[in-house]
């Protein structure tokens, strides 16, 4: 049962208490499958709450580094206990923000309890080694230290799952975070505070600021007090957060956009492969970075995969991500909404052929959401807008090819490398793939979009800046390395 409430006015979460914005101002976050519901109102926070915020974890950080890993491991499986009793109230908080359905938010919700209690048990595993040195009788050793303040920028696609993984980690090597969400995910962002606040952590360890990026994120890209930055979002914002932050002499981290690639080999079985691209491609809208937007078909199979595919399109439900009959909800917002229309414009204007969907569904009850219909392109070439720019929504363009170095030449052609998959039977294509495909997640008979938590993420090219998140890969980014020399 949920105990979610509409309409509630948050604050952020400023050195263990909850607080308004110093302007008083606030703004309402809407239900993208409802634009008449008001989910509840956030703070339109100013820079001068982000100073409170970053003071706060700044202080906060002496203490909070001194701990045991094993000492901050609690706080986070308390969270995690805390977190997954609240699962059902934070996941309808997510549906009802960014419109993704109930199930699929339910499951994120969970994945951040298990995020939690995996980075709990890192506090518990070993942070360095012990390599030889020259002087026999010296001890040379490595071992980590925090960044100190790490300020956590996230989207509105992943509301629960992002910031968890970029803060857990973040927490239990000994930082304190300053955490500013999408300002379209405030709520289900405040509903995860809760659970740290109910959870006992410290004051100031992690804190919460709401507001625009454009105010809150790019003052904190150029806080002198924050150490680190963690991004995850848009390329263009992205690149703009890096060179601000790299300026200082800070460290930072980014994970944007995908472009990602799914190939259909001749020998694939073709159900399995229309189930792994619809669900890659049009899950959650198509709103994730891994979501597979690419589809490159040996010409041998391409009618018959076409045909398969379109009649399952066919069957899609659109709808309000809370009632149980919908597969697929609204784009986040409308904004997203007619930068999703207007690619699908653009392919038209290009010369793609439009096989399905391409504008809003017409029926009446679906008139007040940010809907469009799930789309599909044949006719793409590389060049086309469509071909090489991330959509973010539930459009796949199929490309046929006539073998699989075409295929994977093909896939290459583009300026990300986040994630790609391979359907085939054929040992052979699986390990050419596996060679030549310029992304960080590569996949066989599995979609491109959904990693594991203990697996390190992130792309090649303009996907990422070349770091790795989460799994033990995270150590790298949140914490530095000191090699120790001690002699008596
Ligand atoms: N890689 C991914 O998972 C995501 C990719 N995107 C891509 O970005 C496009 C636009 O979505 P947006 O929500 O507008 O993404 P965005 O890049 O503007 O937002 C991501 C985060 O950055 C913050 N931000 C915005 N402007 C900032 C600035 N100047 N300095 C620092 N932080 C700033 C936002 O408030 C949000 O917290 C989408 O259509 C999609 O292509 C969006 C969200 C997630
Ligand atoms: O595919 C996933 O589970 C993660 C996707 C992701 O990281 C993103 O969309 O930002």
């Amino acid at each position: 049962m949920s105990t979610f409430q509409l309409e509630q006015t948050y604050s952020n979460f400023i050195n263990g208490e909850w607080v308004k914005a110093a302007s008083g101002k606030t703004d309402a976050s809407i239900n993208p499958a409802n634009r008449n519901e008001v989910v509840g109102h956030v703070p339109a926070s100013g820079v001068e709450d982000l100073n409170q915020a970053v003071t706060a974890a700044k202080a906060a950080a002496k203490s909070w580094r001194k701990l045991t890993g094993a000492e901050r491991g609690d706080f986070l499986f308390q969270a995690a206990n805390v977190l997954e009793r609240r699962a059902n109230e934070v996941a309808e908080a997510m549906t009802r923000e960014m419109g993704k359905t109930f199930p699929e938010a339910k499951g994120e919700t969970m994945r951040g309890v298990a995020i939690l209690r995996y980075y709990a048990g890192e506090g518990m595993r070993k942070t360095g080694d012990v390599i030889p040195s020259t002087d026999s009788e010296a001890l040379m050793f490595t071992t980590r230290v925090p960044l100190g303040v790490v300020g956590v920028i996230a989207p509105w696609n992943f509301p629960v799952a992002i910031p968890i993984w970029k803060a857990a980690p973040a927490l239990i090597y000994g930082n304190t975070v300053v955490l500013k969400p999408a300002q379209e995910t405030a709520v289900t962002a405040a509903k995860v505070l809760e659970c740290f606040e109910e959870a006992g952590l410290p004051a100031g360890v992690l804190n919460l600021v709401c507001g625009k990026g454009s105010v809150i994120g790019s003052a904190m890209a150029e806080h002198p007090d924050v150490n680190g930055i963690t991004f995850t979002g848009s390329n263009e914002v992205g690149k703009r957060v890096g060179a601000a932050v790299l300026s200082r002499g800070a460290k930072y981290q980014l994970e944007m956009g995908g472009k990602n690639p799914v190939i259909i080999a001749a020998d694939a079985d073709l159900d399995l492969a229309v189930e792994g691209t619809i669900s890659g491609g049009l899950k959650s809208t198509g709103q994730k970075c891994t979501a597979t937007s690419r589809v490159i078909i040996e010409r041998i199979v391409y009618d018959a995969f076409k045909e398969k595919l379109l009649a399952k399109v066919e069957e899609i439900r659109l709808g309000d991500g809370m009632s149980g009959e919908s597969w697929m909800g609204p784009c986040a917002s409308e904004g997203q909404l007619n930068t999703v229309l207007s690619y699908i414009q653009k392919g038209q204007d290009e010369g793609a052929i439009l096989l399905a969907g391409g504008n809003r569904p017409d029926s009446p009850e679906l008139a007040e959401g940010f809907y469009v219909q799930p789309t599909v392109f044949e006719g793409v070439e590389s060049h086309m807008s469509i071909a090489r720019e991330e959509i973010f929504g539930p459009v796949l363009a199929l490309m046929p090819v006539d073998s699989i170095e075409e295929a994977i030449e093909l896939a290459n052609d583009s300026d990300y490398g986040l994630s790609a998959s391979i359907y085939t039977q054929n040992v052979g294509s699986m390990l050419s793939f596996i060679r030549d495909m310029d992304a960080g997640l590569v996949r066989i008979n599995a979609e491109t979009a959904g990693v594991e938590l203990q697996a390190p993420f992130g792309g090649m090219k303009m996907s990422s800046s070349h770091s790795r998140e989460q799994g033990q890969a995270a150590i790298e980014f949140f914490t530095a390395i000191k090699t120790v020399f001690v002699k008596s």
